[in-house]
């Protein structure tokens, strides 16, 4: 498992987290094999490449949800410090301002809308447990004031009429924008999206690709995504990422990418097997 680095890093003005020379084994196989690269703030990053090539995997890196097993993951934070977030804890990081999405969303079917969408703002909750409990004025003026802010975040995703419904048996593209409101929730630095155009239409990914746009702008934060619908990728990012076989194949501009040998080698391979 990588050691927990207590060494000083700087990260140049522009950048906001720099993945450095990560690993990580299961039994034998290297899913992310010695990768290096940089996202700069307020970029659209996608990470891009074939089924099993480790896209997850990194983010699960990144997000600590996995232990590397080498590597440092160096991040600017909401409070201005860099630190590496090798050995967080998972609900430490989100309270430095990375927050991300699942591939297959993870929200409680039970709980209305706007409950999973409050469930994002619990780190944020100031108000004591015990005051919480007891509903004493500052817990309910708190949770009075998380309530407005879920709702304007529902309300800019455009699903804030919905808010009062289960989540369970709701659409799947409106599923999606509950768990993009919640990552609103956390006041984020950094967005990381795994697979957000998975099971959306033609006209929902491009109701996305202007969200994912719009947020940037609005939350002024940095977005990372994981995507295999390349329109997608290739119209919103400003920079890519291709990995194969947890390797980095290529780092640059749409374009650069589009017309690498060794992406589309790799693309191509995979459409064979
Ligand atoms: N927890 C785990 N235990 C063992 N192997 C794993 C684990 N997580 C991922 N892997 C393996 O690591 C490799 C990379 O998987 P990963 O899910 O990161 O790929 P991906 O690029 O996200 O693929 P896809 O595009 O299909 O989602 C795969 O071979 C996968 O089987």
């Amino acid at each position: 498992m990588a050691e927990k680095n207590t060494a000083v890093h700087t990260l140049a003005p522009d950048e906001i987290l720099q993945v450095k020379n990560l690993s990580i084994n299961f039994g034998g196989l290297k899913a992310v094999d010695d990768l290096t690269f940089t996202l700069k703030e307020k970029e659209i990053f996608g990470l891009i490449g074939p089924n099993g090539a480790g896209k997850t995997t990194v983010f699960n890196c990144i997000t600590q949800f996995y232990k590397p097993t080498a590597g440092e993951i160096w991040f600017r934070t909401n409070k201005g410090t860099v630190e590496n977030l090798i050995g967080k804890q998972v609900h430490d990081i989100i309270r430095l301002g990375l927050v991300r999405t699942f591939q297959n969303v993870e929200l409680i079917r039970e709980l209305s809308i706007i409950d999973n969408v409050l469930i994002g703002a619990h780190i944020d909750f100031k108000a004591s447990v015990l005051s919480q409990a007891l509903k004493l004025p500052k817990a309910r003026r708190e949770e009075r004031e998380l309530r407005q802010q879920a709702e304007s975040v529902l309300d800019y995703l455009g699903i804030v009429e919905l808010k009062d419904q289960l989540a369970g048996g709701q659409p799947y593209g409106i599923l999606k924008k509950v768990e993009l409101a919640r990552t609103l929730m956390c006041q984020p630095r950094l967005i990381i999206l795994d697979e957000p155009a998975a099971g959306l239409n033609d006209v929902e990914t491009e109701q996305l690709a202007e969200t994912i746009h719009t947020i940037r702008d609005k939350y002024n934060c940095t977005i990372f995504l994981v995507e295999h619908d390349m329109r997608l990728v290739m119209s919103i990012c400003n920079h890519i990422c291709a990995i194969s076989f947890g390797k980095l194949l290529a780092n640059g501009t749409p374009s650069e990418i589009q017309n690498n040998k060794s992406v589309q080698e790799a693309y191509l391979g995979a459409e064979e097997d």
